[in-house]
Formats: structure tokens, C-alpha cells, sequence
């Protein structure tokens, strides 16, 4: 099975220093969703795995063997992101003639059907289409291309909810009856909440959380009651967060002692992705520089 390993990567841009020494595993037949505030480094690094930019330190492997300047790596890899460009009028189709030389296939069934879901006319030249729809043009790419690691940096910029929807099942489906992996990076949480298995949280230039979907799910608590009991009941427990009103205390951790019994005064209720994800990355974003 192939993997994508991620070992020390670092990357500069001048004082700035948005990857600080990046670890983590792509494996096969995976749905990733890696989240992190505006500026964390999402894009830069999946340029790096697509050399557009190189790390300052650290490699990317591709079945142990670096993917920089690699090409049959390279081959093996597709970006989709905002900043793709393609020549002057093109047409649609030509678009996907262009990516099938470029990549030796590319799946012309799937991006018929793509294109009747989404109601896009494929003779229609990219440049006269509007932001959501070469979005969508992007998308049906990403979805044919023959690539193992398909990177989706931002991949519903500008769609509109239905045509989100639309999406999200289409690459379920397509995920279903041709698994390979899926790098999502976005900021819309709750949607992609209920798609990824897995997900990586990029903070401060590093991986500050690498773990499955269910785990995580079944793991977050929010806490909330008198301090003192919360803290009584917690026992020392680590939390991400804990915020005090009054003489009320809710804490977030992934760590609640759930075989104790909670005492009277005191709730315990579920936290979403989404919640975690705000209190794994409240003081985040921007890395201030050293
Ligand atoms: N080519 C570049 N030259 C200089 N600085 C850069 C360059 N590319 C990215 N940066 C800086 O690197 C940091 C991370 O940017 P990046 O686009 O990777 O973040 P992101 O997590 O994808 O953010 P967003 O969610 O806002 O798209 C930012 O501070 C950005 O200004």
C-alpha cells in the first residue's frame, strides 16, 4: 500500500516560519480532512508535496523516496486549488484531453456524469465561467485524474450550498467505488464533518492532532457546572479549554474520567469537530515569528 510520510518538514518564507518540523502519514484509500486557522500553512504544505515550493528542511516521501523533483512521484499526486491556472481559452473538454496526456488517463465516464450533475457545458471556455463554476471545472478534474493522492486545498470556494452538497456526495461516491486518498483542506468543518475518517490539525507549524473522526467524537466532552465540582469531577484531567462565569466553570477536554460518576449539579454533553477544533486552535492561526 502506498503512503505519503511527512518527516521534519519545515519551511521559511524570509523571518517568517510557517512549518516548524511537520510529521505525519498519508496512508492509501484514506479521506483526510486537514484543518488549521487562515495563515497556518495548509497550502504551503501541500505545494511542497507538489513542488511548488520546497521545504526548507525535511522531506516529503512517496513510498520512501523523496516526491521533490521526483517525476513518477509527481505523476502519482494532483493539487486542485485556487491558484491553478490554465492557457488562455481553453475549452473544458480540452481541459480534460490536456489532463489525460498529462497524467496517461483520465476518467471520461465520471466526468460526463460530473458535469451533468453540476450543469456544466464542457464546450464552454474556462475563462468565461464564473468563480463557482471553474471551481466545479477544477473539481471534475480532481475527481478523474488517475492520481493515488488527490490534495483538495479549498475545494467549494464559491460553490453555492447546493452545489456543495452536490460535491461531498459525488466524491463519496466516486471514493466508494475507487478508493484512493483525499487531502481536504478547508475551514467548513461541520460539512466535511461527516466525510473525512481522519483528521490532521495544523497549529502553531506543527501537527497538534492526528486522529480519527470517531475517536475524536466519541472522546470530546464539555463539562459544565459549580468550579469546584467540574474540578473535583475532572481531577486534575487535562482540558483544552475552561471558561469561568460566575462561579460556573465549562471545561472541553478529550480526556473526561467517564467511569466516575458525575455528581449531581454537574453536566457532561458531546462536542462536535467543529467545537474541538475552535478550542485545539483559538490562540492559532498566524505563526507569530520567533
Ligand atoms: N510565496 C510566499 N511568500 C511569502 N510568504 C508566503 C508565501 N506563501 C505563503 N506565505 C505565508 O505563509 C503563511 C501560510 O500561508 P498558507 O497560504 O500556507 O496558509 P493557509 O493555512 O493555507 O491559509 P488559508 O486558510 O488562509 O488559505 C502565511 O503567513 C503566508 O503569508
Amino acid at each position: 500500500m502506498s503512503k505519503l510520510e511527512f518527516k521534519q518538514v519545515t519551511r521559511n518564507f524570509g523571518a517568517n516560519k510557517v512549518l516548524r518540523g511537520v510529521n505525519m502519514t498519508w496512508e492509501a484509500g484514506q479521506l483526510y480532512g486537514l484543518l488549521g486557522r487562515n495563515g497556518a500553512g495548509k497550502s504551503t504544505l501541500m505545494k511542497i508535496v507538489n513542488n511548488r515550493l520546497f521545504p526548507t528542511a525535511g522531506k516529503v516521501l512517496l513510498d520512501g523516496k523523496s516526491v521533490t523533483e521526483n517525476a513518477d512521484a509527481q505523476n502519482r499526486i494532483f493539487l486542485m486549488s485556487a491558484a491553478m491556472l490554465y492557457p488562455g481559452d481553453s475549452r473544458i473538454e480540452q481541459l480534460f484531453t490536456l489532463t489525460r496526456e498529462m497524467y496517461g488517463s483520465f476518467d471520461d465516464e465520471l466526468a460526463a456524469h460530473l458535469a451533468k450533475a453540476f450543469g456544466l457545458d464542457p464546450h464552454q471556455r474556462f475563462r468565461k465561467l464564473s468563480t463557482g463554476y471553474r471551481t466545479i471545472a477544477k473539481l471534475i478534474i480532481a475527481l478523474c485524474v488517475p492520481c493515488e493522492f488527490v490534495m483538495l486545498d479549498e475545494p467549494v470556494l464559491g460553490l453555492d450550498a447546493n452545489n456543495r452538497e452536490i460535491f461531498y456526495q459525488e466524491l463519496a461516491n466516486t471514493f466508494a467505488s475507487k478508493p484512493r486518498t483525499f487531502i481536504i483542506a478547508s475551514h467548513l468543518i461541520e460539512e466535511i464533518e461527516n466525510l473525512v475518517t481522519h483528521v490532521f490539525v495544523l497549529d502553531g507549524g506543527t501537527i497538534t492532532l492526528d486522529e480519527d473522526v470517531a475517536d475524536l467524537t466519541a472522546k470530546g466532552r464539555v463539562v459544565t457546572g459549580p468550579t469546584a465540582l467540574v474540578h473535583e469531577w475532572l481531577g486534575g484531567t487535562c482540558t483544552l479549554r475552561e471558561v469561568a462565569l460566575g462561579g460556573m466553570l465549562t471545561a472541553y477536554t478529550l480526556d473526561a474520567p467517564l467511569e466516575k460518576p458525575v455528581p449531581a449539579g454537574v453536566t457532561v454533553g458531546g462536542m462536535d469537530l467543529q467545537q474541538m477544533y475552535l478550542e485545539l486552535t483559538r490562540n492559532g492561526g498566524e505563526v507569530d515569528e520567533a
